[in-house]
């Protein structure tokens, strides 16, 4: 897979995911616990991210910017919101 892709293919599962709701999907799990609990567990990995900034080095602070990537995209997905509204408004914001 191209790297500069994996966004889009992860938000394209996503979206399939929330349509089709199949057993065992996590997405499906925490849709299905409404946009109020996917939006606390986007709070609660911001969290994790700063702790594992301070105090936990630098694999660890990998591993959780990819779980608070993963359920922003989930938040922004019942948003309506696509990965492209967001390189747009950072493609305007650029100088
Ligand atoms: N990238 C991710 C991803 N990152 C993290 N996670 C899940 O996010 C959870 C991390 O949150 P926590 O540490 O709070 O774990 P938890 O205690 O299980 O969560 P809660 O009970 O508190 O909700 C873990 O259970 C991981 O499985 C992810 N789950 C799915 N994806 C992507 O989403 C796609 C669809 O996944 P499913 O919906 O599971 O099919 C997959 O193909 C992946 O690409």
């Amino acid at each position: 897979m191209n790297k500069n892709e994996i966004i889009s293919e992860i938000y394209s599962i996503i979206l399939d995911r929330i349509n089709r709701r199949p057993q065992g999907s996590y997405t499906a799990e925490i849709v299905n616990k409404g946009k109020g609990y996917v939006a606390r567990k986007v709070g609660e990995e911001s969290v994790e991210v700063i702790v594992a900034s301070l105090t936990e080095g630098k694999e660890r602070f990998i591993s959780e910017v990819a779980d608070l990537i993963y359920h922003l995209l989930v938040l922004m997905a019942l948003e309506g919101v696509t990965p492209e509204d967001i390189y747009k408004e950072l493609e305007r914001r650029r100088k």
